[in-house]
């Protein structure tokens, strides 16, 4: 059995947690996939690359309405994809040779799992142990139980991005992040997109008003099929995709469509189970996720296990990117300082959905903040602010974009932020900043300029319109 000092396994957030203070040690990187992980190769920066010349030419439709004429002469999905994966495979390639010239690391290119505590095995059969064993390994599709999934045609995020020519018409199945983004992508580029969810709602987690806005937006943009789930998919005569569904309500009513591509998005897993966890004794909380501490510590029975520590999706009940790179920041500093133990401060997550308009939020719905209020004899106070009503929203005739704010009408703590519309994963900054460093309402409001006639004074004025200590006649 092969022994190193410390073993990571996966790529992504996981890679980053070498920094110098690592270079007398003797480390293993378990990484079966293309290097650097989901984010990088699958996830978040190929789809962002492909959201933002589909909003290009999403406003180039909108822009008759703001008297410029523009027409889309062709979209080169080819050329696109190209572009987009010519960037990000050289950075794997790069960063998976970079770790090999390293005299101090090893790359092993395999599925590990768990066979006794503190070792693991390689799916050829090779044991590796470690006395500190970083788990980073992830999550992955959750594909759903019907038949056909496995039809070519057939896809899912890992492999939707390099299709080798943009669909005529597409059906992306779930009502999440993925298929929220995806839709506009396909939309934006002009392919025909259906969207089939289960339940009548959404992006389920958002606050009402966001959600409620964005279904109506989404319907005005593609063809959004509620209610339906799905029950398989079949290969149609002409050799097209048919989906079939019934409706969610028990009715028995029956929904078919035929189209090129079908996009499965129907939420990610994480990947503890694959590490075979019972293997070490290692706790798994009821969600699937590997149990850590405050301090990133992997659990057994309840109780810290030495040198275990894991970060990102596999524990993380967020999924999001900066979540998995703060809590691998907070591994690196804690597995060669174990007398100065970190922790990853998780109060205040935002996240944006990067489709059109984009939506940006952080902290309680308005819902969980009545929830919260009522369970704490507090009071909260709303404010919905629309885009259009600033100078910046006038200059872009705007009709959607919203910013609601959520507080505590005692103290003026922001309990909650949520924006739909142009900008929204900016917008949300500084609210996310003023909740991390403990400033209440009237401070972020008014304790700095806000640059006119920007968007941002959308956020200015949705702060000012809440009912808090500061801002009410009496406190002047
Ligand atoms: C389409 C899409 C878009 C997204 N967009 C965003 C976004 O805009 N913003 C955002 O914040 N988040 C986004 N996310 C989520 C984000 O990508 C993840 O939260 C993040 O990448 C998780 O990082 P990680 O290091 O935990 O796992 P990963 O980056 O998934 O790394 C885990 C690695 O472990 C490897 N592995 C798995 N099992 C084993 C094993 N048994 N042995 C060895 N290696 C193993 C895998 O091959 C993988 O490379 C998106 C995700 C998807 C799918
Ligand atoms: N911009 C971002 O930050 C971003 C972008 C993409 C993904 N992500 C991350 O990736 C994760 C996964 O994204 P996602 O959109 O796949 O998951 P999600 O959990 O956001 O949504 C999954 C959707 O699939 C539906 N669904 C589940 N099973 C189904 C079934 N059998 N039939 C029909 N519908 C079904 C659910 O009702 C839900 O609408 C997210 O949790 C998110 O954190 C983030």
């Amino acid at each position: 059995m092969r022994s190193y000092d410390l073993i990571i396994v996966g790529s992504g957030s996981g890679n980053s947690i070498l920094t110098d203070e690592y270079r007398d040690m003797d480390v293993a990187i378990v990484e079966p996939n293309r290097f650097g992980g989901t984010c990088l190769n699958v996830g978040c920066i190929p789809t962002k690359m492909y959201v933002y010349p589909a909003t290009v030419a999403d406003q180039a439709r909108d822009a008759a309405r703001l008297g410029v004429d523009a027409a889309i002469e062709n979209v080169d999905w080819p050329g696109m994809r190209d572009r987009i994966f010519a960037r990000i495979d050289a950075i794997a390639t790069n960063g998976l040779q970079y770790r090999q010239s390293l005299e101090n690391v090893t790359v092993i290119q395999e599925y590990v799992h768990f066979v006794a505590p503190y070792v693991l095995e390689t799916q050829s059969g090779e044991r590796i142990t470690a006395p500190q064993i970083v788990l980073a390994n992830g999550s992955r599709v959750h594909m759903p139980d019907v038949p056909g999934t496995d039809l070519e045609g057939v896809h899912t995020s890992d492999t939707v991005m390099r299709l080798p020519q943009q669909p005529r018409d597409i059906v992306v199945v779930g009502g999440g992040y993925i298929a929220a983004e995806f839709c506009h992508v396909f939309q934006g580029l002009g392919s025909s997109v259906t969207q089939l969810n289960r339940s009548h709602r959404l992006l389920r987690a958002h606050d009402d008003t966001i959600a409620e806005r964005f279904a109506r937006e989404a319907a005005e943009h593609w063809d959004l099929q509620l209610g339906w789930s799905i029950t398989g998919i079949e290969r149609a005569q002409d050799g097209r995709l048919t989906v079939r569904a019934e409706a969610s309500d028990g009715s028995g009513e029956l929904w078919e469509r035929t189209a090129d591509v079908v996009l499965l998005a129907t939420g990610r897993v994480p990947n503890a189970d694959t590490l075979d966890p019972g293997a070490a004794d290692l706790d798994v909380t009821d969600a699937g996720l590997l149990a850590v501490d405050e301090h990133q510590r992997v659990l057994s029975g309840g109780e810290p296990v030495a040198g275990l520590w894991a970060l990102g999706d596999v524990c993380s009940p967020h999924q999001l990117k900066h979540v998995a790179n703060a809590e691998a920041r907070v591994v690196s500093h804690n597995v060669v300082h174990p007398e100065d133990l970190r922790g990853c401060d998780h109060r205040y997550v935002p996240s944006a959905v990067f489709t059109e308009p984009q939506i940006a939020s952080v902290g309680m719905t308005e819902r969980a903040a009545r929830e919260w209020a009522a369970e704490n004899g507090a009071e909260i106070t709303v404010k919905e602010q629309d885009f259009g009503d600033v100078a910046y929203g006038w200059a872009m005739e705007d009709r959607v974009g919203i910013c609601k704010l959520i507080a505590d009408s005692r103290t003026g703590e922001l309990l909650g932020a949520h924006l739909i519309g142009r900008d929204a994963s900016n917008l949300v900054q500084p609210l996310v900043q003023g909740m991390s460093f403990g400033l209440r309402v009237h401070e972020m409001a008014r304790g700095q300029y806000w640059i006119h006639p920007a968007l941002a004074e959308v956020v200015e004025n949705a702060l000012l319109g809440l009912d808090v200590p500061g801002q009410r006649p009496d406190d002047a």
